[in-house]
Parts: structure tokens; C-alpha cells; sequence
């Protein structure tokens, strides 16, 4: 019966992600004032900067980084892509899948323009902000392929898209939190894609922190696992990680643009054991 109740529910979240929007996601979320760069208090510079710290402290490396639920965004490898030589963006919309690849394609008509991200990170780097356009060719390199992902399924993609022996680091952002109807199913997933990461190997999970909805384009109210810190804890011990770190960003209260009740971000630095 409660399998049933679990499968119920996955299958409703995934009927709400038939309309969802990336043009219009992208707007809510990657422009001002949620994106402003010249803001101190912006969730930008601390996102990017919490990514590049991770990516480049000394203790992640090797080939492969996974992006789990990429959706239609590209600065949570920002960083990354100067660390591993593969990158693999994934996504259960093809309509994201889609954005991603026009802009691997370098074939225009992307719905944003990456380039503030991508001369902050450079900033953060040391390098001068005109070295994007090099950034710019450097992800295009490394980013090998863009595929489709369930992590609801224990097996979230198709097999020997990722080597048998696993990721070397994963990186993940609002995606668990917001495609599970609940914390047992986040917990799941989380233990989901972990099968997909070596062990010893590296989780940069981002996440909305008292979030119960989120608009995934103009009236698609997408329901989200509301968690706290604690929660966030207690499923990454129960699957198998060990916390490096966790840091917490309280979105200032003009932030709080209507699309959605986020209160906080989350960012955690963990291990698979
Ligand atoms: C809130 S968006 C996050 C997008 C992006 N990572 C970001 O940081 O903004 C959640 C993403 O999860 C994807 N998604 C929905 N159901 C999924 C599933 N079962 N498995 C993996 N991803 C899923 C959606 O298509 C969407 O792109
Ligand atoms: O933290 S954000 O404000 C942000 C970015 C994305 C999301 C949320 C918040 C909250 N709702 C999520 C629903 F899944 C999606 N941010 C937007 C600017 S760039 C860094 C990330």
C-alpha cells in the first residue's frame, strides 16, 4: 500500500513537470533581483562562490562530474568544468535538455544570457573578466553529453552512462527537494544517485531550505519537500555520506519575489563512504 502511495505521488510530480517552462524558470529565478551581481546580499555571489570553494580547495578531482537535474542552468559547473575533463548535464525534460544543448551548440537563441555568470566565476578564479569567452570554450569542451534522468528510479540513468566504478564528483542543485513529493522520496533519491558516485568520491548538493512551492512557469505551482537543516542531515547520513560541510543562506526579504516561499539555500559539501 505505501509503495503504491510512493508511486502515486512521483507520477503526479512528474505530470506537473509536463508544464513546466524553462524560459519563464529562467526568468524567475536567474535575473534581478535574485541574479545581481552588484548586490553583497545577493544568493548569487554566494552560490558561485560556495561552488568554487568546493571545486577547488584540494580535495575534489578526477575525470567525471555529473550535474543532477541540470534543468535549463549552467552556472552550477562553472567551476567545475576547470576540475574535471568530462562533465555530464542531465535532465528529465527534453525541453531542458533542449535549452542545454543550444547553448553547447553555441547555436543562439538561448533564453539566458550566461555571461555575467560566467565573468563572475572568472573574478572568483583570479582571472580577468574577459576571459569568459575562454571559459565559455572551456565548458563547451568538457561537456560530453547532456542526457535524460529519473532519480526516482534506482537506476537513474541508462546503464554505462556512467562507468561502472561511478562519478568521480556529483553536483546537484534544487532539484531533489523539487521533484519529490516528500521526504521519505527525497531520501530515496538522494540514496539514488549516490549509487551513481564512486565511493570516496564528492556531492555538492544545493537546496531550497522551507520551500513548499515553486512556479515552474506562469500558474504551474510545482510542490516542494519543505526541509530544514536537520532533514538535510539526517537523509545524506542515512544513504551514505559523511558531511564535509553545510552552509545556510537566508534570502533577504526583496528576494522574496512570489515564485515561490523558499526562506533559505542550503549548501552542503559531503563524501560517499
Ligand atoms: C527546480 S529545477 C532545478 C534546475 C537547476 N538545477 C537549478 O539549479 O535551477 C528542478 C529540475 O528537476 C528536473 N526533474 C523533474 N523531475 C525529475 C526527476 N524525476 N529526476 C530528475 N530530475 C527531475 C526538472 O525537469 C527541473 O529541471
Ligand atoms: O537561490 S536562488 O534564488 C534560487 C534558484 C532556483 C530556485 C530557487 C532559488 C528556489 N526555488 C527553487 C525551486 F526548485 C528553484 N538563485 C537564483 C539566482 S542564482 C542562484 C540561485
Amino acid at each position: 500500500m505505501a509503495e503504491k502511495r510512493a508511486e502515486n505521488g512521483v507520477a503526479a510530480m512528474a505530470a506537473c513537470y509536463q508544464r513546466f517552462d524553462p524560459a519563464a524558470y529562467l526568468q524567475y529565478n536567474y535575473t534581478p533581483p535574485r541574479a545581481d551581481f552588484d548586490r553583497k546580499d545577493s544568493i548569487v555571489p554566494w552560490k558561485l562562490a560556495c561552488l568554487h570553494r568546493a571545486f577547488t580547495e584540494g580535495d575534489v578531482n578526477g575525470e567525471l562530474l555529473v550535474d543532477i537535474g541540470s534543468g535549463p542552468t549552467l552556472y552550477q559547473v562553472l567551476s567545475g568544468c576547470e576540475v574535471f575533463n568530462q562533465v555530464l548535464l542531465t535532465d528529465f525534460l527534453e525541453v531542458n535538455r533542449q535549452e542545454l544543448r543550444r547553448w553547447v551548440r553555441d547555436e543562439g537563441s538561448c533564453n539566458l544570457d550566461w555571461t555575467p555568470y560566467l565573468q563572475y566565476v572568472c573574478k572568483l578564479e583570479g582571472r580577468r573578466p574577459s576571459a569568459w569567452t575562454e571559459k565559455a570554450v572551456k565548458l563547451r569542451k568538457v561537456i560530453k553529453d547532456i542526457l535524460p534522468i529519473d532519480v526516482h528510479r534506482p537506476q537513474p540513468m541508462a546503464p554505462g552512462a556512467v562507468p561502472s566504478a561511478g562519478a568521480d564528483c556529483l553536483v546537484s542543485c534544487f532539484c531533489l527537494e523539487s521533484v519529490s513529493p516528500d521526504l521519505p522520496a527525497f531520501t530515496r533519491a538522494l540514496g539514488h544517485i549516490g549509487k551513481l558516485l564512486r565511493p570516496g568520491g564528492h556531492l555538492l548538493l544545493i537546496g531550497a531550505l522551507g520551500e513548499s512551492y515553486y512556479l515552474g512557469g506562469p500558474g504551474v505551482k510545482i510542490p516542494v519537500v519543505p526541509l530544514n537543516e536537520a532533514q538535510v542531515c539526517s537523509s545524506l547520513k542515512e544513504t551514505g555520506y559523511t558531511l564535509i560541510r553545510l552552509e545556510v543562506y537566508t534570502l533577504p526579504q526583496d528576494m522574496r519575489v512570489g515564485v515561490d516561499d523558499v526562506t533559505g539555500v542550503f549548501f552542503v559539501k559531503a563524501k560517499k563512504d
